[in-house]
């Protein structure tokens, strides 16, 4: 069976800073891959990387059995919604996902009957023809995740998919995530809301320090801690990290606050200049 993902020893390292480290995984189609791990832990570095944003420093990655190293073979297969969602603050919602869908050359018709179907199930109708620079947060996530999906990838990478969403809309998002994976679509997930992780991951992962430190479905790793009834991700999450605290390695010996980014990224959807 061909992997949805597949990672082998990716590795990258900006200068002197390490911030994913030998990293090895694997995601079966048509699951969904729940990725934790603490603030600066290299969460995006890895899907900046997986998605063929960035450079690996080492290491190699495929996505449907093709490497990411060739951006235009893997490029109609991905589908990345960053923390921040890239649109411009000029365009209407209905323009923004009308651009996206001929950059990702979708014939007029189609483009028309997604993006009416998405904004109807987003509750974004009604907004579809104002700009974008008099949306809310939510507007703009919600717009974001529809441009993401808009080309139906294989494989969608989603950073933090309910940031700023009400609760009825956080909802629809989780329904949708479910239903991608119905359709045979694979989801690599990062959020810090465990629950979500809890409820959509087949897979859990957690990355220190860019190690991943433990991995296994929600069931097994909570099963894995000898505690009482009850072990919640959570717990999991804090024991993993904890442990690495007292027994620093690598990149945890290194003051974080020393690390300027060095790529001034606005659009964390545009590839790294030193890799163009
Ligand atoms: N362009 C860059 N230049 C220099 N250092 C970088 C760059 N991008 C990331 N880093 C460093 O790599 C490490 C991992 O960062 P990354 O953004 O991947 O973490 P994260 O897990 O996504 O964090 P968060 O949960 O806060 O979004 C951090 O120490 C960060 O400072």
């Amino acid at each position: 069976m061909t992997h949805a993902i597949e990672a082998q020893g990716l590795t990258k390292r900006f200068g002197s800073e390490v911030a994913v480290e030998g990293l090895d995984l694997t995601v079966a189609p048509g699951t969904v891959y729940g990725f934790l791990g603490p603030n600066g832990a290299g969460k995006t570095t890895t899907m900046r990387m997986l998605t063929s944003l960035t450079r690996p420093t080492n290491g190699e990655a495929w996505i449907d059995g093709q490497s990411v190293s060739d951006r235009d073979a893997v490029r109609a297969s991905i589908g990345y919604l960053p923390e921040e969602p890239p649109v411009f603050d000029e365009l209407t919602g209905r323009e923004q996902l009308e651009y996206f869908g001929r950059l990702r050359d979708l014939p007029p018709e189609i483009i028309d009957r997604r993006i009416t179907n998405w904004l109807d199930r987003f509750d974004l109708t009604d907004d579809a023809n104002k700009r974008i620079e008099d949306y809310s947060k939510g507007m703009r996530q919600k717009v974001g995740l529809i441009q993401t999906l808009l080309h139906e990838p294989d494989v969608v990478f989603l950073d933090e998919p309910t940031s700023g969403l009400d609760p009825r809309a956080a909802r629809t998002v989780l329904d949708v995530i479910a239903e991608l994976t119905d359709e045979g679509q694979t989801v690599f997930l990062s959020t810090h809301i465990l629950s979500v992780v809890e409820e959509l991951a087949d897979v859990v992962g957690v990355l220190y320090e860019g190690d991943l430190v433990t991995e296994g479905s929600p069931a097994e790793l909570t099963a894995r801690m000898e505690s009482e009834d009850g072990t919640t991700l959570e717990d999991v999450f804090l024991s993993v990290t904890a442990e690495r605290e007292r027994t620093p390695t690598g990149r945890g010996a290194k003051p974080e606050s020393s690390v300027a980014r060095s790529d001034g990224a606005t659009d964390s959807t545009k590839p790294d200049a030193d890799d163009r």
